[in-house]
């Protein structure tokens, strides 16, 4: 079982960036939290982070070819404005769940829309950075229930 872990712009400025909206907690340690909780599964877990919506995108693709079951992603600010990275996660036809730390339907209202959620299996919103743990559990579990990936 493998997942792919992936953040987006701005992501890898966490702990320091706007602590009061996305807390204290690095993306360092998110990654090896993520890790962690997937080998405790007996899952392999690959963890990537860009500013830059193409690179997003080819993770994504090589996802499609490298054994990945499942896909759990906060885009950053492309929630907000990729059909890029929406077209590429339907392409490959990897189920996904999207998360966002801050809840973003309390924030700006240029934040409520995503371009993702309809064609995620689900959202986690507004959870800080337990939303990643919570993602990780669900997709674990359904990964388990379908052995094949
Ligand atoms: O809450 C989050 O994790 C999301 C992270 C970002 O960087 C913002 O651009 C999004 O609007 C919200």
């Amino acid at each position: 079982m493998k997942i792919l872990l992936i953040n987006g712009p701005n992501l890898n400025l966490l702990g320091t960036r706007e602590p009061q909206i996305y807390g204290a907690t690095t993306l360092a340690d998110v990654e090896a939290a993520a890790r962690a909780q997937a080998q405790a599964a007996g899952a392999e877990l690959a963890a990537f982070q860009s500013n830059h919506e193409g690179a997003i995108v080819d993770a994504i693709h090589a996802a499609r070819t490298d054994g990945t079951g499942y896909i759990v992603i906060n885009p950053g600010a492309f929630t907000h404005t990729s059909v890029a990275i929406r077209d590429a996660l339907a392409g490959v036809a990897i189920p996904f769940l999207e998360v966002h730390i801050s809840n973003v339907h309390k924030r700006e209202a240029f934040r409520h829309h995503s371009y993702l959620s309809d064609v995620a299996v689900g959202t986690i919103v507004g959870l800080g950075t337990m939303g990643y743990t919570l993602a990780l559990q669900y997709a674990l579990a359904a990964l388990a229930a379908t052995p094949t990936k």
